[in-house]
């Protein structure tokens, strides 16, 4: 007797977990331990299926005919699918998450029952699943109604149909669809209430960032190459081919004063966040649908910190202090991150099933990496959105004045050099467009798929304070002087890359907020079956990632001020490189997950990911 069945790849219809619903799926592999048949659906997501759960294509009957028909079922299908499918209306869920693609599944499943109960001549299998995968029709203008196509979506997604228990039953009058329909609605929202995590599981090869002991490196290597390279930058000689200084001992670079201090300067920007200012928005939609709610008070923390700071210096407050010490706070603010990080971990483990990441994995060290819950809240404070913008962006440009003054201080001069000038107004015109566009961060992949864990804790908190403030720190014991040619040529590419940052963020901000904004009207759209449409012209046409792009032009407009005397000062450039290409190659599996072919066309039509015709 043959061990297995199907072979991998072979294209058949595997049986919806706990129901009897039927879908085209593809084998990818089969264990022979378990005898568990991987698949993958449509929609990108995979299963493990019994043999029994199992069936050839062949075993389903199919139908030949037309296309249209007057049945009043048939009809009511049609008008729930132009319903939920229109494009003018908002999206349901701003981030569709595997689990909510199911949900569509089940639901798609069931408006195929409705028109299967009608005697129609229907159209063999295989419009359903790819029609909701995504297929895009054609691409249009974003001012062009969307009607035609939903048309036609909605007249080939009825003509097509999945197989179930149903299609064995006579043709029931109007009242016993209801009651079916009513029976169905109870059973999917069981379903959906047992199995948004249980069928989603992230297995060990979905696991990002090299998986367990690529987190385990990245929790131990970030801080220990974050002491390092400070270190490095304080020599005479930064040069990367010098042997590294010793590491001190922790309890030589440990300061309770210092620890005081951080702790301070937290809690100042915990209290700015709590000020009832600044208008309350509301976030994404979560997996259950709730909507959580954030105040934007950025900007005015930012206005209310500098005010402090301004009155600080103006008492003679010694902001030396920061610099002569500044590896003792980078300890302080990572001891603070791993308490934090624990803490969070701890709580995580009380959180509900529905408040969790979809990023979270079940592995203890995985999650402490990359954030078990989604959004951890005290009350109404939500910590990771907190950290995200507050004590750590708000603390970078506090740190960048301070390397200021003491490049004043210990190069004896009566004002700063122009690169430190450079330095510091480009990175304040970013921490200040970050806060000024503060909603924006509502749809970032920090917000709405990684949890709030070490990773996070430590780019917020140590890594965006420490390193991102690195070109300051250099110029203070290794000046550079910049012609005003030259200051000009940096000038000209920080505003190229601010431009193409902002203009692409914008863009797609507004498109996600209001998709038939007038402003927008001249763009193309690709069609997704998912309600969310993807931007094919203007800033999203150029490449696939142009915001990336104008991030790392900015990133080089920020260390070119340094000169070319060591690469030290362009670490940022580097690793910010490695950090988008990484990023991007999440999201791009994310968005494939989501909108399938349509996003494979996308692709098509924009090869490019970041780097026009080069990457
Ligand atoms: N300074 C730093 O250290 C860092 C800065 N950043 C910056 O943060 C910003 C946000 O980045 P990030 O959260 O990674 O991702 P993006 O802002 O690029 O958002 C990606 C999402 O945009 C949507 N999208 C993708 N293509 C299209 C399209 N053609 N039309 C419409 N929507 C599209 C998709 O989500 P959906 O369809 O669900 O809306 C996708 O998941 C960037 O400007 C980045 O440069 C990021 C990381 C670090
Ligand atoms: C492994 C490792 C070092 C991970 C840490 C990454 C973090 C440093 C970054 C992840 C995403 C970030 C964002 C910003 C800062 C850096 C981190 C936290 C950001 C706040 C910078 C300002 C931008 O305008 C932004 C708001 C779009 C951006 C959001 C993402």
């Amino acid at each position: 007797m043959p061990s297995r069945k199907f072979a991998d790849g072979e294209v058949v219809r595997g049986r919806w977990p706990g129901s009897s619903l039927y879908y085209e799926v593809e084998i990818l592999s089969h264990d022979s331990t378990s005898q568990l048949y991987t698949v993958k659906y449509k929609d990108g997501t995979e299963l493990e299926l019994k043999e029994n759960d199992i069936k050839p294509l062949t075993s389903f009957r199919q139908r030949k005919g037309g296309s249209t028909s007057s049945s009043p079922s048939r009809r009511r299908g049609s008008r729930s699918r132009s319903r939920s499918r229109s494009p003018g209306r908002p999206p349901k869920s701003a981030r569709r998450s595997a689990s909510a693609s199911h949900q569509a599944n089940i639901k798609e499943a069931r408006r195929e029952v409705e028109v299967k109960l009608t005697p129609l001549i229907l159209k063999p299998f295989g419009n359903s699943i790819s029609r909701y995968n995504g297929e895009p029709e054609h691409t249009e203008r974003n001012d062009v109604p969307h009607k035609n196509t939903q048309e036609k979506f909605s007249l080939s997604q009825e003509s097509s149909y999945i197989s179930t228990q149903y299609s064995l039953r006579p043709r029931r009058e109007e009242v016993k669809l209801k009651e079916i329909d009513s029976k169905e609605e109870k059973f999917i929202a069981k379903e959906l209430a047992v199995r948004t995590f249980e069928v989603t599981p992230i297995r060990a090869k979905d696991l990002e960032f090299g998986g367990v002991p690529g987190v385990f490196l990245i929790m131990f290597g970030l801080p220990v190459f974050l002491f390092l390279l400070l270190l490095i930058c304080k020599q005479k000689d930064p040069s990367l081919l010098n042997f590294p200084p010793p590491l001190p001992a922790l309890y030589e670079l440990w300061e309770t004063r210092v620890f005081g201090v951080y702790l301070l300067w937290f809690l100042i920007q915990v209290l700015f966040y709590l000020l009832p200012i600044g208008k309350v928005v509301e976030g994404t939609p979560l997996i259950d649908g709730r909507r959580l709610k954030y105040r934007l008070n950025g900007f005015y923390a930012f206005i209310l910190t500098s005010a402090v700071i301004g009155a600080s210096l103006f008492q003679g407050v010694e902001f030396h202090y920061v610099y002569s010490h500044f590896l003792q706070f980078a300890l302080g603010a990572t001891v603070f991150c791993v308490v934090l990080s624990v803490y969070l971990y701890m709580r995580s483990l009380k959180a509900p099933r529905n408040d969790l990441s979809p990023a979270s994995s079940g592995n203890a060290v995985y999650d402490f990496f990359i954030g078990r819950e989604l959004n951890p809240r005290i009350g109404t404070f939500d910590l990771k959105y907190f950290c995200e913008l507050r004590p750590g962006l708000i603390g970078w440009v506090v740190i960048n004045l301070v390397m200021l003054l003491a490049e004043m201080k210990i190069q004896d001069r009566a004002i700063p050099s122009l690169a430190m000038i450079l330095v510091n107004s480009f990175q304040l015109l970013y921490v200040v467009d970050a806060l000024w566009n503060e909603e924006a961060l509502l749809t970032t992949m920090d917000i709405i798929h990684d949890g709030f864990g070490f990773m996070l804790a430590f780019g917020d908190l140590v890594w965006v304070p420490f390193i991102y403030s690195f070109q300051a720190f250099y110029l203070v014991s290794h000046p550079n002087e910049v012609s005003w040619p030259m200051a000009s040529l940096i000038i000209v590419l920080k505003l190229c890359g601010y431009v193409i940052f902002r203009g692409a963020n914008s863009q797609k901000n507004a498109f996600r907020k209001n998709p038939s904004d007038p402003k927008l009207a001249h763009l193309k759209t690709i069609h997704t079956s998912t309600g969310k449409n993807l931007l094919v012209s203007g800033w999203w046409g150029f490449v696939r990632h142009p915001n990336y792009l104008g991030d790392l032009i900015m990133a080089l407009a920020w260390s070119l001020p340094c000169g070319f005397n060591h690469i030290l000062p362009y670490f940022y450039v580097i690793y910010f490189t490695m950090l988008l290409v990484h990023r991007e190659a999440r999201d791009e599996y994310h968005c494939k997950k989501k909108y399938g072919v349509a996003w494979e066309k996308y692709c098509q039509r924009v090869p490019y990911r970041i780097f026009p015709y080069i990457y």
